[in-house]
């Protein structure tokens, strides 16, 4: 599948977000359908060590058995150790063209993009996709940025070419679609899925509301 493909429903998680058991969580919003999955262990509680390096694995094998993309947050040697399928990284993350030069050709390499110049240099760089955002508020991540709203979404839509772009930050059932016709190739979500009643449906319902003819 290419990498716009999955997108369209890309969750990211770490054992501190969800209610439930970690894997539990995963597997339900595997069954319901999101197409990538990041795994983003950090902040509060967080696992470290050989604790990381072990759930990152039965995430890994989880996600493989389901045939969808199982990419790293920050930690590139993690990504590398695990043979993960790719890392993200961030604005104050190891600059992209270090990470290149240590990952497999084959990694999918994302990099998030807070406004039109940053998304715009990703995109010259060679990012593989890029994570802009945050689009709406979002208490989940502390550090965010100020929301760029679908207005500063649609501006990088414009600006990256054919970088495939997902949008992040505040999205959910209600507003999944409207990143979409922003031009978004699709929606990365954390709570929207991780502390749902039912991971399952809100993966399902955010499959739903995120479909184009592609
Ligand atoms: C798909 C996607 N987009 C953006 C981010 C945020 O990355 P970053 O700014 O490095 O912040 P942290 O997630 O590392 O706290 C992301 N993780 N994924
Ligand atoms: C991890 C992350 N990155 C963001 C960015 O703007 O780069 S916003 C964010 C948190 C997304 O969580 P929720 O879906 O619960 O709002
Ligand atoms: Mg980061």
């Amino acid at each position: 599948m290419l990498v716009r493909e999955s997108l369209q429903v890309y969750f990211i998680m770490g054992s501190n977000n969800c209610r439930g058991e970690p894997l539990q969580v995963v597997e339900q919003a595997l069954k319901g359908g999101i197409t990538m999955f990041q795994f983003r262990e950090k902040g509060s509680g967080a696992k470290t060590g050989k604790e990381k390096h072990s759930l990152a694995i039965k995430l890994k094998q989880l996600c493989n058995h389901y045939g969808v993309p199982f990419i790293v947050n920050d930690d590139v040697d993690l990504a590398v150790d695990i043979g993960a399928d790719g890392v993200h990284v961030g604005q104050d993350d190891e600059p992209l063209a270090s990470v290149k030069q240590r990952c497999p050709k084959s990694f999918i390499i994302g990099v998030s993009a807070t406004n039109s110049t940053e998304a715009v240099q990703a995109f010259q760089a060679g990012a593989d996709y890029i994570g802009a955002g945050p689009v709406f508020p979002t208490s989940t991540k502390q550090d965010a940025k100020l929301p760029i709203g679908l207005a500063g979404l649609e501006e990088i839509n414009r600006l990256t070419g054919e970088t495939p772009v997902t949008a992040i930050g505040g999205i959910h059932t209600d507003n999944a679609a409207d990143a979409i016709k922003a031009g978004a190739d699709g929606v990365s979500v954390i709570s929207a899925i991780s502390q749902a009643e039912s991971p399952q449906q809100a993966a399902q319902l955010l499959n739903k509301l995120t479909a184009k003819k592609r």
